[in-house]
């Protein structure tokens, strides 16, 4: 696998060795020693998550308060552009944020480490989302941003009339509003 640094020091994007052959291709799609390795992370990863959604779904800006959740996504059907954004006010990065493109053909992942709120918006007819959690899921602490938030102003590289939201979404703080990381 290759670690590929991204304009956030701690946001890296994982391209993982594809062996193709006649009959499809195989690689390796965690490997924990080569992933601590090769990303200097350790936090261990305890939940796996799948979601489908349709063309023009975005779900986020998400993120969970208290008991912070790192996430090692990637997609197997379709293509997602796909957002982490720093909510740590003492990080030199605050605010800033990072898109890129992940695909069933790309292979690529994306690590967001805890204290970043995360989405992504699908671009394809359907796309199939997968990603690991380093901590479990709590409702009560589900916190979410609008995607749209002009303080952010984060290029989703869509039309934005075209883009499907839950309630939660549509209903989201701005991050002027929001509960932030220290
Ligand atoms: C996130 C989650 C949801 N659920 C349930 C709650 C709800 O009934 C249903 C759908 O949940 P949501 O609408 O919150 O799903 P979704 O909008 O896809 O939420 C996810 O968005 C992406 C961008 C993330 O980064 C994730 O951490 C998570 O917040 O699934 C779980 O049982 N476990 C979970 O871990």
């Amino acid at each position: 696998m290759n670690v590929i640094d991204t304009a956030i020091p701690e946001v890296k994007i994982i391209e993982p060795t594809v062996f193709g052959d006649a009959r499809g291709f195989f690689f390796e799609s965690f490997n924990e020693q080569q992933f601590r390795k090769q990303t200097g992370v350790t936090l261990p990863f305890v939940q796996d998550n799948h979601s489908r959604s349709t063309q023009g779904v975005l779900r986020g800006l998400h993120y969970q308060i208290e008991r912070a959740q790192g996430k090692l996504v990637r997609v197997v059907n379709g293509t997602v552009i796909d957002v982490a954004v720093d909510l740590r006010q003492s990080s030199p990065t605050f605010k800033q944020w990072v898109a890129v493109e992940l695909s069933a053909d790309n292979h690529r992942q994306l690590w967001i480490p805890p204290g970043f709120g995360h989405g992504f918006v699908v671009t394809s007819e359907s796309a199939d989302f997968l990603y690991k959690t380093t901590d479990y899921w709590f409702k009560a602490h589900e916190r979410s941003i609008r995607w749209d938030d002009p303080e952010l102003a984060i290029n989703w590289g869509v039309t934005p009339s075209m883009v499907l939201l839950a309630d939660k979404d549509k209903q989201a703080l701005f991050l002027n509003e929001a509960e932030l990381f220290e």
